[in-house]
């Protein structure tokens, strides 16, 4: 019976609450997290970790008129469940159901849906002038930033402003538990380190913020008396905190490698994922990777702050030295990956389709400029999932489509990955691979080939399809009930998708209908450029994501709403067919 957190639903209730019994409420909403998270997937290990932080921030400051911004977001979830949600839980990350994320759209004490890192500072610095600008300075704006969050650039580009305007009451509270997945890198987490050992000279003093800790993150009394403090100076503040991830839970404790950051569905009593982890598109890359390391003295692998989930450990383990995990530092990623390119390495950047979008310029102008043999390989490509619409990874073929000199793969089995991710680093310019967050399906053999495109079903020229990556299982369906109603169909898969390749231009002249599929934007990515080449009266439909901000779900209920399964793809088709008939 869980008798203090059912009293506790708002910030009026945990304030009601006598401070002895606070222990009692954190130990509450651990059980509450470690049944909840583990029944649907999401971020335990950050969340267990901000429990008294998150106590001691409501009881505080007033939210919402007092607005409390969290980095990332994905440590919100305590904010939630005292912020009136704690009964949505069990639709946690489903579609429809509570967001992993603060969402605007849920409560107005969430003030941010976006879970790109290293944001809150600069929100917090904007609300603050704009509040005050409004005559409305007397509240507070808190910006919940974790040590990881800190190594991004935007962060600091923000400190540097709120140094500067020694008016604004802007408290950052820097949650710092010596993590991001991995530990945190770089002389950022070793002045963290010394401070966390003994209060001295601060980076944020010199930045002109005062400094205020180290305050035990678990300690509800003292944490509240360090934010009074905090509230009562009316300066911009930075609050360090000292917290443990995965606090309170055995399994999360004991995962050394990233402490249960975040967990699929999981038996609660072990920590252990309900269903046996399928190959994933990950591990094919991970596998392959190191197998090129022993190949090519001169490749290195680059992450920003994910050596785990990008599938690049392994590599650092096999080739010490040769992976560089440079925080959560996405243009500096690039900017030094074109150094490296420049001194005589090959370095393959592993990151997520998403992440990229906060480095295009350094794509640009660091690599695509200066023609240099750099690899991005882009895991969680096209639908991600629950993570919902930020975590999409739905940019990344519309923006690659416009840097000069960039050759872009989308394998459809890891068959295909090996050998594009050979034939990537074998070029003398910037290339990408992209593929999706999903289990890698059987192997999909070519029965033919236009030069360098694989020719996967020959049947016909009423319609072509041209699968993009692991679009290539839908439009196999599809052609085989195509082909049941009469229709002769082909399919191919152009292997390397932008620029379009002249075998690809070959492959689709001739037919009637040409049909382009794609996990990615559908009017400005592959099938655009393909559109673009297509003979006058051809027939071309590119079919693909809308352009729109896609909300969280199961990747395959999102990819069928999209249309993008076999029978959409074949309806669509068929469709598309008879207009042109009619014409
Ligand atoms: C721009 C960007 N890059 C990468 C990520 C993926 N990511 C999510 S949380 C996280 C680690 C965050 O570490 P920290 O801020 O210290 O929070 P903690 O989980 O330790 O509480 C990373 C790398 C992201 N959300 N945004
Ligand atoms: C908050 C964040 O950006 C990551 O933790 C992300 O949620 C991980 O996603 P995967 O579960 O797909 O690795
Ligand atoms: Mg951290």
């Amino acid at each position: 019976m869980k008798t203090l957190l059912t009293h506790v639903s708002t910030p009026d209730d945990l304030r009601a609450l006598p401070a002895e019994l606070l222990p009692g409420l954190a130990r509450e909403i651990r059980d509450f997290l470690i049944e909840k998270v583990s029944a649907a997937g999401g971020h335990l290990g950050s969340n267990l970790g901000i429990v008294e932080l998150t106590i001691a921030l409501h009881r505080v400051f007033d939210s919402p008129d007092d607005a409390i911004v969290f980095d990332t977001g994905h440590q919100a979830y305590v904010h939630k469940i005292l912020t009136g949600r704690r009964d949505a839980f069990d639709g946690l990350r489903v579609r429809g159901g509570l967001s992993g994320y603060p969402s605007r759209d849920e409560s107005p004490h969430d003030h941010v849906d976006s879970s790109h890192a290293s944001t809150a500072l600069a929100y917090a610095d904007g609300m603050a002038k704009a509040r005050r600008l409004a005559g409305e300075g007397g509240r507070s704006v808190v910006a919940v930033v974790g040590d990881g969050a800190l190594t991004g650039g935007v962060a600091w580009e923000a400190l540097n402003n709120l140094g500067a305007d020694r008016g604004l009451p802007v408290v950052v509270v820097l949650n710092d538990n010596g993590r991001s997945y991995a530990p945190t890198v770089g002389g950022w987490a070793e002045h963290l380190d010394r401070l966390r050992a003994a209060p001295g000279f601060s980076v944020f003093e010199s930045l002109g913020l005062r400094y205020l800790g180290p305050v035990d993150g678990h300690d509800i009394a003292a944490l509240e008396q360090a934010l009074r403090t905090a509230r009562e100076l009316r300066t911009p503040v930075v609050v360090h905190c000292v917290t443990r991830k995965g606090r309170g839970y055995g399994p999360a404790v004991q995962d050394l490698d990233e402490h249960l950051h975040a967990i699929p569905a999981s038996d609660p009593a072990t920590g252990q994922p309900l269903s046996p982890p399928r190959g994933t598109w990950t591990h094919a890359f991970s596998h392959h990777l190191c197998a090129l390391g022993e190949r090519r003295r001169d490749v290195v692998a680059v992450t920003a702050a994910m050596p785990g989930p990008t599938g690049v450990a392994a590599f650092g383990r096999r080739f010490p030295g040769r992976m560089f995990d440079v925080g959560i530092a996405e243009q500096h990623a690039m900017a030094s990956a074109a150094g490296m390119a420049m001194s005589g390495l090959h370095p393959v950047i592993a990151i997520y389709a998403t992440f990229l979008n906060r480095a295009v310029d350094q794509v640009l102008m660091d690599i695509a400029l200066h023609r240099l043999p750099v690899t991005l390989v882009l895991d969680r490509a096209g639908i991600t999932g629950p993570d919902g619409p930020s975590h999409h990874g739905m940019w990344d073929l519309a923006t690659l489509a416009v840097v000069p000199g960039l050759r872009v793969a989308a394998p459809r089995d890891a068959v295909r990955l090996g050998e594009l991710l050979d034939e990537a680093v074998a070029c003398d310019g910037p290339t990408a691979l992209r593929f999706p967050k999903v289990a890698v399906e059987a192997e999909i053999p070519p029965v033919g080939s236009v030069g360098e495109v694989d020719v996967l079903a020959s049947g016909g020229q009423d319609v072509l399809l041209v699968a993009v990556g692991a679009m290539a299982g839908p439009c196999l369906s599809a052609a085989a009930l195509l082909a049941g109603s009469g229709i002769g169909v082909s399919v191919v898969d152009p292997r390397w998708v932008i620029p379009v390749s002249p075998d690809l231009r070959k492959a689709v002249g001739g037919s009637r209908l040409v049909v382009t599929v794609e996990d990615g934007i559908a009017s400005s990515g592959v099938g655009a450029l393909v559109r673009q080449g297509c003979a006058p009266g051809q027939g071309v439909l590119n079919l693909g994501l809308p352009c729109a901000f896609i909300g969280q779900g199961g990747r395959s209920e999102l990819l069928a709403e999209a249309g993008l399964t076999g029978q959409g793809i074949a309806r669509a088709a068929g469709d598309a067919l008879r207009a042109l008939d009619r014409t």
